[in-house]
């Protein structure tokens, strides 16, 4: 097993500063990047997942496809019809699709890419001086782990609050690349129009207002992660991101044109997203769940690596302000339907979801009446 150092004294310490009072030990979190660098053929025991956990095997659905849904179409004069019930299976069945004719320029995709990319290949040093707290969600490191015996993925993140202003945390947001910041202030305008536009549409596949998710999602939280998978030595043995529902409303992911990761399950099995030039991948989060009253779900889906080239997302996560109050809409319940969520604050939600590790959808189950 490797046992390269690269673990940086700034890290080691970091590792079990003070965290709401409590300290938060997550043991040795080697940068994978690092890892990787030191050319080890192997990778150290805390990556290495359990047989069922593998990325491999019998349960991996290679012929299957989530949907490409035309924005385009959803725009023209008032909707195209089939396009609309094309998006409307594509929430139900899926939870996930790739858009195309999205609004936004391919340019800005690609600078925001570039960009990113350039802030990755960064020395370990300079990254580290927008350093993720242990048990922290901002900044450079490693979110979601929480204990010594966690097993971690084979990932490398910059996640920031982008908006509202009050959870930005400017410290975090790079200084280099030199307009690393301002694109992607462009960037996340643009995106968060997007999901405006997305969750009209949306709301119409349910007989819904167009405006009844911008009507209650108040100052809407906006934040983005940008996840880098170095190449792997074993990716047959370890995760790039672990299974996860996102606690968002919807979440946009923007991806490498020629590098397949992401995976969805559908069905108990994991179905590869292959990628569209400058499409953008979409999936419903948590909020709708509990929104649609189940109707629409959050589907868990996760990252595998290869062995021979790295991988970027940029990835935002949507969702209504912290003090929206979330719960099942009447109108999405039937007569005689049972609510299958309670109702709570989104902030509750928020805080439960970002001091959770990483577990398929259990998360939810803060949500679920049984
Ligand atoms: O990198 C990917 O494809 C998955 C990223 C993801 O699911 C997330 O950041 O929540
Ligand atoms: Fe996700």
């Amino acid at each position: 097993m490797a046992s390269a150092a690269v673990c940086s004294p700034k890290q080691q310490q970091r590792q079990e500063e003070e965290k709401d009072g409590g300290v938060v030990k997550i043991g040795r979190v080697d940068d994978v990047q690092e890892l990787q660098r030191a050319c080890v053929d192997d990778v150290p025991e805390r990556y290495v997942r359990d047989g069922d956990d593998r990325p491999g095997g019998a349960n991996v659905c290679a012929h299957a496809e989530i949907p490409v849904i035309d924005a385009g179409e959803l725009r023209r004069g008032g909707g195209d019809v089939d396009e609309l019930e094309k998006l409307r299976r594509a929430c139900q069945e899926w939870g996930f699709f790739q858009v195309v004719n999205h609004g936004i320029d391919g340019e800005l995709l690609d600078e925001m890419e570039r960009l990113s990319r350039e802030f990755f290949m960064l020395p370990l040093e300079e990254k580290e001086r927008y350093p993720m707290a242990p048990g922290g969600i901002q900044g450079y490191g490693h979110a979601f782990v929480f204990s010594e015996d966690q097993k971690l993925d084979w990932c490398n993140m910059l996640a920031l609050g982008v908006s509202p202003a009050f959870i930005r945390q400017p410290k975090l947001w790079p200084t280099t690349p030199a307009d690393f910041t301002d694109t992607l202030e462009r960037y996340s305008a643009e995106v968060r129009a997007l999901c405006h536009r997305l969750l009209e549409h949306i709301a119409e596949t349910l007989g819904l207002a167009p405006g009844t998710f911008a009507g209650m999602f108040g100052d809407a939280v906006q934040a983005v992660r940008m996840n880098f998978y170095p190449p792997c030595p074993r990716p047959d043995l370890v995760l790039g991101l672990s299974s996860h529902s996102d606690g968002s409303a919807v979440t946009v992911l923007q991806q490498d044109a020629a590098r397949a990761g992401l995976q969805v399950l559908r069905h108990g099995a994991w179905v590869p997203v292959h990628p569209v030039p400058h499409a953008l991948v979409v999936n419903l989060g948590d909020s709708l769940e509990v929104l649609t009253n189940g109707r629409y779900k959050s589907v868990e889906h996760r990252a595998v690596t290869n062995g021979e080239q790295d991988r970027l997302s940029i990835v935002t996560f949507y969702a209504p302000a912290y003090d929206v109050e979330l719960g099942p809409l009447p109108e999405l319940v039937a007569d005689g339907e049972a609510c299958r969520y309670r109702r709570f604050k989104h902030g509750e939600y928020s805080r439960h979801y970002v001091t959770s590790k990483l577990e398929g959808k259990k998360t939810l189950d803060f949500a679920k009446i049984n």
